[in-house]
């Protein structure tokens, strides 16, 4: 089976000569869920934005041999690469079924789009099944829960076709239970999909990370698994150890 991958190579971001990513090589194979950490200001939410067409860069961001860089937001997209926000950008007063149908591009009207119908296309039931948000289609976004709005939102990259999914701290604020099936969900969108989780929540990492990437100023510190970055000596001074900036000295998001 062919498997994709990204690979990002020199990429850097400078802002009025701050250099903000400062030379990053990242491969990130499908089938890996890889986890993005660092202190804050590492550059991680400026690498996505480098990747998904929010910031301007240099060097290079390859998917499926197509070069991200250089390219719009809505291209960079149709390439089939996605991001979600800390904060779930669905239409509250749509129900999922209606949000999910508007991510697929569905040509119905708006008139029968807000109608209730018969048949769901393929990927947007199969979006709701993965999600797990299948009993839930009618409901308003505006009440569902945080991580259920979360859900919807990778949902919404599903039926884009997106098959690079970032995902910029998606347990935040969820309860165990949430965070739990989370971690479940990812497990299983990462078979077929290249999925990069940018988070400072250690136990969901320890839990789910199949592979961890750690940035620090800008550049890449250590990589591995979660115990191998987690017992290196820099990542322990910088991130993880007593008196370092990691995520128990973090500001709540
Ligand atoms: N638009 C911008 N203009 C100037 N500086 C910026 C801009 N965006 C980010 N920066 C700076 O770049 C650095 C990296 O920021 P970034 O948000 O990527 O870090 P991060 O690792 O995602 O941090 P956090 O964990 O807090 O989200 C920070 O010093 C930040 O102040």
């Amino acid at each position: 089976m062919r498997q994709d991958y990204l690979e990002i190579r020199g990429l850097r971001v400078s802002f009025d000569g701050f250099v903000a990513v400062d030379g990053v090589d990242l491969t990130v194979l499908q089938g890996d869920l890889r986890f993005l950490i660092g202190p804050n200001g590492a550059g991680k939410t400026t690498l996505v934005d480098a990747v998904t067409g929010l910031a301007a860069a240099s060097g290079s961001a390859k998917f499926d041999g197509t070069e991200l860089l250089g390219q719009k937001e809505h291209q960079i997209a149709r390439a089939g690469v996605g991001r979600t926000f800390q904060t779930a950008s669905v239409f509250e007063q749509l129900t999922v079924l209606q949000n999910l149908d508007i991510a697929a591009g569905s040509q119905r009207r708006r008139r029968s789009l807000l109608r209730a119908r018969a048949t769901v296309p393929d990927s947007v039931q199969l979006a709701m099944e993965t999600t797990g948000l299948t009993t839930l289609r009618d409901r308003p976004a505006a009440e569902l829960s945080h991580g259920q709005k979360q859900w919807l939102e990778i949902g919404m990259l599903l039926v884009q076709n997106a098959t690079v999914l970032f995902l910029d701290e998606p347990v935040a604020g969820m309860s165990a239970e949430e965070r739990e099936q989370t971690g479940e969900l990812l497990r299983r969108v990462r078979r077929d999909h290249v999925v990069v989780v940018v988070e400072h929540d250690m136990e969901f990492l320890r839990a789910y990370a199949d592979s961890v990437t750690v940035l620090a100023a800008g550049k890449v510190l250590a990589e591995g698994t979660y115990a191998q970055v987690q017992a290196d000596p820099r990542v322990q001074e910088i991130y993880l150890g007593p008196g370092s900036r990691g995520p128990g000295h973090q500001a709540v998001h």
